[in-house]
């Protein structure tokens, strides 16, 4: 069985508000097109995954993706992230009713391929959740193959998704776990070991409270 991921991305200028000072403000918005792009590249090699579709109504996102091969699909007519997520889920439903849609953060710069993969065959073809490693919230959602995906994101997610059946898979993931919201969570990163594109840019610019 294979697995669509759906990677929600907002509008840049209002994108990773949290890392804001980890660059120079003028490389903020290169900085999270980066990480977008070590996520999808990484979640796209990963055994088991067989589309990654990003869902942003971001003309520089949908370019930049295009740019690298990926799919960008904008937005349906619900405004929010859990929107976004379900409506990428229900492009991917059309294309294969009876198949395994998952959610994933598009932050993730250190995501290794291989442990993507480990979580998709550990959770069996059930409903199931990864923890970030702050253990609140949720970098990964996977639905039973034709069964709705249900995403509740957003504060306190980890615990919505338990409460909606979803099985916590709690193997230790490091890089799978890492979501990146704050300078502090690019430090995690970057101590994992980056992705091409935001080690580049990161060794390419001026950074604030960030050096790697
Ligand atoms: N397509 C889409 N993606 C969203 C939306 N809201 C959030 N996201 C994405 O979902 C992920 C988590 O969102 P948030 O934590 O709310 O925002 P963020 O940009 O990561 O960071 P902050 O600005 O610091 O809150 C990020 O990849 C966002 O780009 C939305 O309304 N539409
Ligand atoms: C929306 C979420 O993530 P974050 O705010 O950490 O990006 C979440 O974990 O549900």
């Amino acid at each position: 069985m294979q697995t669509d991921l759906v990677v929600p991305v907002k509008a840049l200028g209002d994108a990773k508000s949290r890392l804001r000072g980890a660059v120079a403000p003028d490389e903020h918005t290169r900085l999270v097109l980066a990480i977008l792009l070590d996520t999808v590249t990484a979640a796209a090699q990963a055994d088991g995954v067989r589309r990654v579709l990003v869902v942003s109504s971001d003309p520089t996102v949908a370019s930049t993706l295009a740019k690298a091969g990926f799919e960008c699909v904008p937005e349906g007519a619900s405004p929010g992230l859990n929107a976004a997520y379900r409506h990428g889920a229900h492009l991917l439903r059309e294309a294969d009713p009876a198949g395994r849609v998952g959610a994933l953060q598009a932050d993730m710069p250190a995501l290794r391929p291989h442990e993507l993969a480990a979580a998709i065959k550990t959770s069996d073809g059930g409903r199931a959740f990864v923890a970030d490693r702050q253990t609140t919230g949720t970098t990964l959602l996977l639905s039973a193959p034709g069964e709705p995906l249900n995403p509740r994101f957003g504060v306190g997610s980890a615990r919505a998704h338990a409460a909606s059946g979803a099985l916590p898979l709690t193997d230790s993931w490091p890089s799978l776990r890492c979501d990146v919201d704050t300078a502090e969570d690019l430090r995690a990163a970057c101590d994992l070991g980056l992705g091409q594109h935001t080690s580049a840019l990161l060794g390419a610019v001026a950074c604030g409270p960030i050096e790697c």
